[in-house]
């Protein structure tokens, strides 16, 4: 019982095993393990139980996955229990794998396992030995569970019950004891006891070997089992494992994916900056191509530009340079415009006019009314009460600012000084009223240093270096006086002797010296002129304390007398300079002074009023200037008509309270400056001219003692009977002067202003003068006296002529007839009351017409040059002939006259008196040119002229008388 219980078979089945294990009963169904064959397999499936065989247990084949058949047979080796359960085994693995149904042959364990299966009810069939069915579908008998397994084959083992009931259900297998008597039933009596002796021996034999495989068979399961556990669970554990990894790898997963998507994001983030990145680049390097390309073509316009622009360089550094040629030629025009212009002026004989201003006293930046200051014009800030409020503009040839030097302002009047030594008549004059710096400019402030110096000094020294540079070639005499006039009253600054010479009239003009009787010095170095200077103004000064200091209420008259001959060609010129300090030209009115004050303010007045005057009628070009309405104009006389330079400095004072003043100065000085005077002369002749004049000046001075001794006889008593007639002075020089000072000057022709009387005192004067030109013709040296005599002569006819000063006015070549007849007829009739020999019957007479037509013809075909010249021209000869005394009418009077006239003797000094009958293109002497001529017109007009002539005489000594 306890081995049975112990047993995991029953004993019976053992028993009905090793009986129907017998060999020789045939069975269908049990393969004994040990010896079945294939062909038993192979029969079994031939007979239907067997779909296919699927392998052979026993340890060849083994089926090692389900089948798609629903049975299966499984063999096992048979040979042991071992056997048989690893068919089981293999069984169960089938079924847990998914097999529908299985065959266990000859497999005592699968039998259990199936009657356990059946217990439970399941479905499925279990055919051992029997004919097999299909199996229903459902699920396998067994549990996966091994340990299950082996407690339903325990249970099974000692459930006979089920068992059976299989066996009898199935009706096919007997039972034990069919199985014994059918064991038994062919055996003998006596055979019975041994045969179930081996029977049970077999039995036992079966058990034992049974036990032992169920024994084994139980190690195998439990090692199986636990092999089996040990592996589900490293399975489950692996499973677990790897189910936890992969889990935790989710995370992980999903972090690594996240941050894959994020990588990826990320990489695509980076893929669109660097698509983005790539597109910039390309872009970029679109823009840099562009950019090479815009520089190359910039590079290539460049060096184009640069090209042209060398090119333009090129053509520009030409420009400039032609340009700067251009710049320099019109600096030359410029200069060569300045010089023509001033030729022009001296053409025109312009009075040029330069203003100047002067400091505002104790106000540096001060510039009172002047408004503005450039090179020509000065502007005047006008206030309403002085009328047109506002600037008023006047234009001059020069403007000197406060600041101007004197050195400034002697450089711009430079070549008008040095063309003295070229022989031409100069004058600067100074005007302003007082204070307004006249004696500064003409002399210098009191306190003179090189810098101060007025033009006076400077004018001198540089004809000093002038006629030193020019001596191989001119040899130069200069000479200087000094004269003042206060109140119509010359004197002498240069006198010596203290004796305070006063000249109320002045003669005339001798070689241009026009007071030949005051002190004439030579000079040869600015000390010489400054120690004139330094005298001059002592005997000013003397004069200034006598008399209450009438510096400024008096005029100062410095002339430079020059005398120049040429060493190589012999000839003579003659220039003189008047430096010119006027007295203040303030009003009467304003100074309110009485007494000596008022009559000195009314001489000035009168004197600067007769120089307006002169002015004015230079300026309106009329035939008659009043120069002898004064001793101002009078001294002025040859530099402020026909031959020479005239500058006057007009200055100005900046103080607001002289503006009256200095508005009425500066109109006073625009007017003068729009004076022309005509072209200016040189007094220059030629050694043949000067010797031949010299032979004239002879033959005049003969001509004159003739006739001054006819005229002695006839006028002795008159002349002894007017004790009031001046005896002439003889122009002998000074004590002073030097000897090769020629002396003779040109007697001006008087002016209106001289009465009838004087005209008769003219005839006495006629007659002394001409014993005293005897006296020079005999006395004097050779070419200064003869110029002496010349002159004298020549002013003695003048007087002769007109016997009366005529003023000398400008050259004006379209004088009408009209005027020039009455010049004619004027001079008619003062000639009549002058001399009988002058008279117009004289002229009328035909032997003398003959003879003055035979002079004019021989004058004209001598000069016709000359003549026609002066026809064109007003600096022409002709009026050389009309103004100068070194005019070669003169030489041309001495050619022809001896000619004409047969005798040099009254007939001579008669036909002078054509001479003074030239029509007016001077009122002088070129007014009498045409009259000589024979033109039918001019004959037929004597008479008419004659008339009219005597019409005006009888106006003008009406005004005269006056
Ligand atoms: N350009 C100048 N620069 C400096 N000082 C000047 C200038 N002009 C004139 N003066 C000064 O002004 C003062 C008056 O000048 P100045 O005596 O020359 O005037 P004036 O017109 O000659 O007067 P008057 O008519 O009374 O002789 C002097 O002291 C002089 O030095």
């Amino acid at each position: 019982m306890g081995t049975e219980q112990m047993l995991p078979f029953s004993f019976l089945s053992v028993v009905e095993d090793v009986l129907q294990h017998q060999p020789t009963r045939p069975t269908d169904i049990n393969l004994p393990s040990r010896n079945l064959e294939p062909a038993c397999l192979r029969r079994y499936e031939a007979a239907g139980w067997l779909r296919k065989t699927i392998g052979i247990i026993g340890g060849k084949e083994f089926p090692a996955e389900p089948c798609e058949e629903e049975f299966r047979v499984v063999e096992g080796p048979c040979d042991s229990d071992a056997a048989d359960g690893a068919a089981a085994l293999s069984a169960f693995q089938y079924f847990e794998n998914g097999g529908k149904s299985v065959r266990i042959v000859n497999c005592v364990l699968a039998l259990k396992a199936y009657s356990e299966w059946k217990d439970r009810g399941k479905q499925g069939s279990w055919k051992h030995g029997g004919n097999p069915k299909p199996l229903a579908s459902g699920r396998p008998f067994l549990r996966k569970n091994s340990d299950s397994f082996i407690n339903t084959l325990s249970r099974n083992t000692s459930d006979k019950d089920g068992w059976t009931s299989d066996r009898n259900e199935g009706g096919s297998v007997p039972n034990l004891n069919a199985l014994v008597r059918e064991f038994l039933s062919d055996k003998k009596p006596d055979e019975i006891p041994t045969v179930l002796e081996s029977l049970l021996s077999k039995v036992v034999e079966e058990c034992e070997r049974r036990v032992l495989i169920q024994h084994e068979m139980v190690y195998i399961y439990i090692y199986a089992c636990f092999f089996f556990i040990m592996f589900s669970f490293i399975i489950n554990l692996t499973e677990f494992s790897v189910k936890k990894f992969m889990e935790e790898n989710e995370d992980d997963n999903q972090h690594i994916q996240l941050k894959q998507e994020e990588c990826y994001k990320d990489e695509k983030r980076r893929m669109e900056v660097s698509k983005k990145q790539q597109k910039l680049v390309e872009r970029q390097h679109g823009e840099i191509q562009a950019l090479k390309i815009m520089a190359h073509h910039t590079r290539s316009g460049m060096q184009l530009f640069q090209k042209k622009y060398q090119e333009e360089l090129i053509y520009l550094s030409k420009h400039v340079h032609s340009l700067a040629s251009a710049a320099s030629g019109y600096q030359r025009v410029l200069e060569e415009n300045r010089k023509l212009y001033n030729q022009l002026q001296d053409l025109k004989g312009n009075i040029r006019v330069y203003c100047r201003v002067r400091p505002f006293f104790g106000q540096v930046n001060n510039a009172g009314i002047v408004g503005s200051l450039e090179e020509g014009s000065i502007s005047l800030i006008i206030p309403s009460k002085y009328g047109k409020e506002g600037k008023k503009i006047f234009n001059f040839n020069r403007v000197f600012g406060p600041t101007a030097t004197q050195a400034e302002v002697f450089a711009d009047m430079q070549p008008l000084i040095r063309s003295v030594l070229d022989g031409y008549n100069v004058c600067i004059f100074a005007y302003g009223q007082t204070g307004s710096g006249k004696t500064h400019t003409m002399s210098g402030p009191n306190d003179l240093t090189e810098e101060s110096v007025g033009v006076n000094y400077r004018a001198l020294r540089d004809l000093f270096l002038l006629s030193e540079q020019r001596k191989d070639t001119i040899s130069y005499d200069i000479f200087v006086q000094m004269l003042e006039i206060y109140n119509d009253q010359v004197r002498d600054l240069l006198a010596t002797d203290g004796s305070n010479k006063k000249y109320p009239s002045l003669t005339g003009s001798q070689n241009g010296i026009n007071v030949p009787e005051a002190n004439l010095v030579p000079v040869s170095s600015t000390s010489d002129v400054l120690n004139l200077m330094n005298l001059g103004q002592k005997n000013r000064a003397v004069s200034a304390t006598a008399m209450n200091d009438r510096s400024s209420r008096s005029h100062s008259c410095l002339t430079v007398h020059v005398q120049g001959k040429d060493l190589t060609s012999g000839s003579h010129l003659r220039g003189s300079m008047h430096l010119v300090d006027l007295a203040g030209s303030e009003r009467v009115d304003k100074s309110e002074v009485t007494g000596d004050r008022l009559k000195e303010a009314q001489h000035i007045n009168k004197s600067l009023s007769a120089l307006g005057d002169v002015i004015s009628s230079l300026a309106h070009k009329q035939t008659h200037v009043p120069y002898r309405n004064s001793r101002l104009t009078q001294l002025l006389q040859d530099s402020l008509g026909g031959q020479a330079k005239t500058l006057m400095f007009v200055h100005i004072s900046p103080e607001p309270d002289a503006l009256g003043e200095t508005l009425s100065t500066l109109k006073f000085a625009e007017r003068v400056s729009t004076v022309e005077l005509g072209a200016a002369r040189v007094n220059k002749e030629s050694s043949d001219v000067k010797e031949l004049k010299e032979q004239i000046a002879n033959l005049k001075a003969a001509l004159a003692r003739k006739e001054g001794d006819d005229e002695a006889l006839v006028l002795q008593p008159s002349v002894n009977s007017s004790p009031d007639v001046p005896k002439l002075k003889s122009y002998k020089s000074s004590p002073t002067r030097s000897s090769t000072w020629a002396s003779g000057g040109r007697a001006q022709p008087k002016d209106d202003s001289s009465s009838v009387e004087s005209q008769k005192k003219g005839q006495m004067k006629l007659k002394r003068r001409s014993l005293d030109l005897q006296d020079m013709i005999t006395h004097t040296p050779p070419w200064p006296p003869a110029g002496n005599r010349r002159v004298n002569r020549k002013e003695e006819d003048k007087e002769l002529v007109c016997g009366d000063w005529i003023d000398k006015v400008i050259v004006n070549r379209n004088d009408s007839l009209t005027s020039d007849d009455s010049l004619v007829g004027q001079w008619e009739a003062e000639s009549k009351q002058s001399s009988p020999m002058m008279s117009p019957n004289y002229l009328s007479e035909p032997s003398k017409i003959c003879l003055e037509h035979s002079f004019k013809v021989t004058l004209h075909k001598k000069d016709s040059q000359d003549y026609d010249m002066a026809t064109t021209d007003d600096s022409d000869d002709p009026l050389e002939v009309a103004t100068s005394d070194s005019s070669e009418s003169d030489l041309h009077w001495q050619l022809h006259m001896p000619k004409a006239t047969g005798i040099p003797t009254i007939s001579g000094s008669k036909a002078k008196k054509p001479t003074n009958l030239k029509p007016a293109r001077t009122p002088e002497t070129r007014s009498m040119i045409p009259s000589l001529i024979p033109s039918p017109s001019r004959k037929q007009s004597v008479g008419q002229t004659r008339k009219q002539a005597g019409a005006i005489d009888g106006k003008r000594r009406t005004g005269n008388a006056k």
